[in-house]
């Protein structure tokens, strides 16, 4: 079994490089399928196991994928298959993404039903009420969701009923090769839209708005493969930032973006976390106590529900009483009884947890019930008192290129093993990583 074993106690100190973001490059990868000439170039592309799935999915559909030092090409001119299978999906549910593009490039797509996760139900009503406003007739049955439309995709005007990241690009994936035009109404702003818009507008689309709560497609009827560089991982960034602040620690975040971390750096300069913008990044210095605060997470530009687990962590050591409200997904508190392994004082109440600090945390077996908790509790271990070992890290790996290597090389005492059982002995045997 893998496992991260972290022992507290060291100040981190130094320089981590941020990777490009996970959920900027998902929804671009699936937006390369509707170039129906030229190819595709991705630059500043993560190696995580979400990108070595989607290209899975993407050679199953028929394009043509490589994946290389940081960059893909793809080629989707040949005629696509329309069929994403539950093995994909069932991997990853960002696969959901390749819909609107296949449903705009065949007039048909059939995507195996997500179905729940660790963090909620995450239905994709909103995503076919966008479809069907655009002339596609959705079907749902046999754990599959068929999607078709005679002829092209027609622009049409949609509100949604929460601006839904994953249907927001969806349905201007499918807008971009409609016929005419479509108003998408209370959609997301996060900066991975703005970055999807620009990928689409190189390949030859117009889409005008996104960032902003309405987004204007007018539809053209083909797209070209384009070069495009991801913007940088605000998440990972983020969590450094948390890595930083927790050891009381001085790092410099490159690649790390003030403006799409507005919310996280207010929250935390509350707590009295110190931040110098830089030229290349942004300089984190943590204190040496921490003061309690409420939190709510929202949608872009509110504060990031995949930073919620790691600023509990924070808050674990920080001085009173603090309130983490969670309002984006209904069920992602499943790493509250992990921290309660290593002593946390965080009482569940609803959608809210209220957590009792300064906690003096106790390296515990724990085990990452997602990849944001996976990430939050090698970030506790770095604090707590002895050893912390995280398991299940099949999550840290979706989204974290080399974590465990980069807070080694800020100091952490840290490090990955493969553990075996050895059949005579029965003890188990550590096989660095
Ligand atoms: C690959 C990717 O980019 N993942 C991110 C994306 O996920 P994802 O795109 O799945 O998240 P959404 O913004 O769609 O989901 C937010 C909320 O809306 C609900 N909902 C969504 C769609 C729908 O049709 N109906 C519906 O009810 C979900 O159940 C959830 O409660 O945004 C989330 C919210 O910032 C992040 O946590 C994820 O890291
Ligand atoms: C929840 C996340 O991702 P996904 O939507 O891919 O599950 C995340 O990145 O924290």
């Amino acid at each position: 079994m893998e496992k991260i074993i972290v022992r507290g106690g060291q100040r981190l100190n130094g320089t981590v490089k941020v990777e490009g973001a996970k959920n900027a490059v998902l929804p671009v990868i699936a937006a390369s399928l509707l170039a129906s000439e030229g190819k595709s170039v991705i630059n500043e592309v993560p190696t995580l196991s979400d990108v070595y799935t989607i290209n899975e999915v993407l050679r199953y559909l028929n394009a043509e994928v490589s994946f290389e030092n940081n960059q893909i090409v793809v080629n989707a001119s040949r005629e696509l298959k329309t069929e994403a299978p539950f093995e994909y999906v069932r991997k990853m549910r960002a696969s959901v993404l390749v819909m609107g593009s296949l449903l705009a490039r065949n007039g048909h797509a059939k995507i195996a039903l997500p179905g729940g996760c660790a963090i909620g139900s995450r239905p994709i009503d909103q995503h076919l009420k966008g479809f069907e406003a655009m002339g596609a007739k959705v079907k749902v049955g046999n754990g599959y969701i068929d999607a078709k439309v005679d002829g092209r995709l027609k622009g049409a005007k949609v509100y949604l009923d929460f601006p839904s990241v994953g249907a927001t690009e969806n349905i201007m994936m499918a807008a971009t090769l409609a016929e005419g035009i479509t108003v998408l109404e209370n959609v997301a702003k996060e900066p991975e839209i703005v970055d999807l818009a620009n990928f689409l507008n190189g390949m030859g689309a117009k889409v005008r708005g996104a960032g902003t709560g309405t987004i204007r497609i007018e539809g053209v009827p083909k797209l070209y493969g384009t070069q495009h560089n991801i913007i940088p991982d605000r998440i990972e960034a983020g969590t450094f930032m948390v890595a930083a602040a927790i050891t009381g620690g001085n790092v410099l975040v490159r690649g790390a973006v003030p403006e799409h971390l507005s919310s996280l750096i207010a929250k935390m300069e509350e707590m009295g976390v110190e931040f110098v913008e830089e030229n290349d990044g942004l300089r984190v210095i943590g204190p040496e106590n921490l003061k309690a605060i409420d939190i709510k997470t929202m949608p872009h530009p509110g504060f990031p529900t995949d930073m919620q687990s790691q600023m509990m962590a924070l808050l674990l050591r920080a001085k009173g009483t603090s309130m983490i409200t969670e309002t984006v997904f209904e069920n992602r508190f499943m790493h509250v009884e992990e921290f309660r392994r290593m002593n946390g004082n965080i009482k569940i109440e609803g959608r809210s947890v209220i957590i009792n600090g300064p906690t003096e945390l106790q390296g515990a077996e724990v085990s990452a019930t997602d990849l944001r908790a996976a990430a939050a509790l090698v970030l506790s271990g770095l604090v707590a008192d002895g050893y912390t070992r995280v398991t299940e890290l099949k999550h840290l790996d979706r989204g974290y290129v080399n974590f465990h290597d980069k807070l080694a090389a800020l100091g952490a005492d840290i490090e990955r093993v493969t553990e075996v059982v050895d059949s005579e002995s029965n003890e188990e045997i550590n096989i660095n990583m």
